[in-house]
Order: C-alpha cells, then sequence, then structure tokens
C-alpha cells in the first residue's frame, strides 16, 4: 500500500505544471488554463473560486480521472500524462483517495462493506485484514458503533465520514475531495473538517479540497484560488499572511 513508504513532510507529492484542459467543439470551451503548482506531503490546500471557475476540473485532473490538453501531473516527480489508462486506474488505487460531496456509499452495503470495496480491489491484504482495518478506520471517526448500520441508517455526516474512511482504505499520500461539506449542515461539517484535519495531522496524508466555505478555506493551510480557470495569483498566499 501507498502507506507503507516512508513520508517526509513537504517533499512534492503532486506536481501540476502548466495544465490545461479545453474541451473541443464548434465552440471549444476552456476549463482549465496553465494551472501550476506542487502539493507537499502533509499540507492540507484548499481549492476556492467562483461558480463555474474550473475547480472541479482542476480536481478532476489532479485526481488522473480527466487528461489535461496541455501540461501534466507529476506524482512523487513521475509524468503521468502518457501513461495508459491501466496505469492511471492503479495509481488512483494505491495512491490517490476521493471524497464527493454526495458520498456514493453503495446503498446494499454496510458501512465497513463500503470501505473495504478498495481494499478489495487492491488485494494487498487478506479478508480479515481488510475487515480488521476498515472496522479501525470507522472506529477512529467516531463510527465504532455503527459499522453494520447501512448508509440509510446513518446521519448526513456520519455518510460522509464513512465516505472519508474509505477514501484513506489503501492508505493513499494523497486525498482529492470535492466539496466534502457541500452538502451538510454546520455541525456535520466541523465534524467532517475536523477528520479531515486528523488525517493531515496523525497520518501525513496530503489533503486537496475544493470548498466554496471561506472559513474553511481560511483553516486549511494554503489556498490557491481560480478564476476563469486559471490560478488567480494575488491570492495565493496563505489566509493569515496576505490578511
Ligand atoms: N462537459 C462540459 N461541457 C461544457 N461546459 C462544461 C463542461 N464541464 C464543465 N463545463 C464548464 O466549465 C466551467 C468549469 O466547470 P467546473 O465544474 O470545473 O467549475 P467549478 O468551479 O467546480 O464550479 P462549481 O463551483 O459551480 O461546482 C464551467 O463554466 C462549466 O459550465
Amino acid at each position: 500500500m501507498a502507506g507503507d513508504r516512508p513520508l517526509v513532510q513537504g517533499t512534492p507529492l503532486l506536481e501540476a505544471r502548466g495544465l490545461t484542459r479545453i474541451l473541443p467543439g464548434v465552440v471549444p470551451v476552456t476549463l482549465v488554463q496553465n494551472v501550476s503548482f506542487t502539493i507537499g506531503c502533509g499540507e492540507f490546500v484548499a481549492i476556492t473560486g467562483p461558480s463555474g471557475s474550473g475547480k472541479s476540473s482542476l480536481l478532476y485532473l489532479l485526481g488522473l480521472l480527466d487528461r489535461p490538453t496541455a501540461g501534466e501531473v507529476l506524482i512523487h516527480g513521475k509524468a503521468t500524462h502518457t501513461l495508459p489508462k491501466k496505469d492511471l486506474a492503479r495509481i488512483r488505487l494505491e495512491q490517490i483517495g476521493f471524497v464527493f460531496q454526495f458520498h456514493f456509499l453503495l446503498p446494499e452495503f454496510s458501512a465497513r462493506d463500503n470501505v473495504m470495496i478498495p481494499m478489495q480491489r487492491l488485494g494487498a491484504l487478506t479478508p480479515k485484514q481488510q475487515k480488521t482495518r476498515a472496522t479501525d478506520l470507522l472506529k477512529n471517526f467516531g463510527l465504532a458503533d455503527y459499522v453494520d448500520r447501512l448508509p440509510a441508517e446513518l446521519s448526513g455526516g456520519q455518510r460522509q465520514r464513512v465516505a472519508v474512511a474509505r477514501a484513506l482504505a489503501n492508505a493513499p499520500r494523497l486525498i482529492l475531495a470535492d466539496e466534502p461539506t457541500g452538502s451538510l449542515d454546520s455541525r456535520a461539517t466541523e465534524q467532517v473538517f475536523d477528520t479531515l484535519q486528523s488525517i493531515v495531522t496523525e497520518t501525513g496524508t496530503s489533503i486537496v479540497a475544493v470548498t466554496h466555505d471561506m472559513d474553511l478555506a481560511s483553516r486549511m493551510q494554503r489556498r490557491i484560488h481560480l478564476v476563469d480557470g486559471a490560478i488567480d495569483t494575488d491570492q495565493i498566499l496563505p489566509p493569515s499572511v496576505r490578511d
């Protein structure tokens, strides 16, 4: 698993170099324009920007779910843009966890079984080890009493914490989150944010989170602000330095 490799705080984990994504068509649509930055190990970074500024499009490129029209994403210094789909899928499975605004848990599976699914796909652990790891992850997020519940039997915040546990299943180095608290009330937002913060602090996993919530963004280490698909360099400093 990715988590077995040594991790040095701050060393480059992911680099975006000149990332551009243009949707072809009679009138081409530019989603992301010439975006470059580096995410270090153990960083908690917000991506902010107005609606339609390209935040989700950028996150899909970073997560190797979409290919750039120009530029590249490097993970641990290795270029990914020329890799075949099969290799990209493997990198995603081993190294990147995804959390979306809506949890996308499988409704017919328990919380624990949902968390075990990525482990089953990776195949690095025995079924018994998978069960133990899934139970431990859920316990860490205050869900010890809910491991056997179906998603429909959980609150919105609990479901989202199960989704975060699932994202951590294969001990990725990086979590990409698209509006992870976007569908939650303020109390559940705090719980999920605390969960994400504890992952960064305790495991050194890096998190890049798209958010509309400027309060949450200001509590992350760094903010990348997009306008019309490009980085607004005036706002790249951490909020504490800028303000
Ligand atoms: N498949 C598509 N076809 C046409 N336009 C698209 C497509 N996907 C995205 N766009 C446009 O590209 C721009 C960037 O979209 P994106 O979803 O990345 O923005 P966003 O900042 O995440 O927006 P929001 O905050 O509203 O979720 C928007 O103007 C959107 O309408």
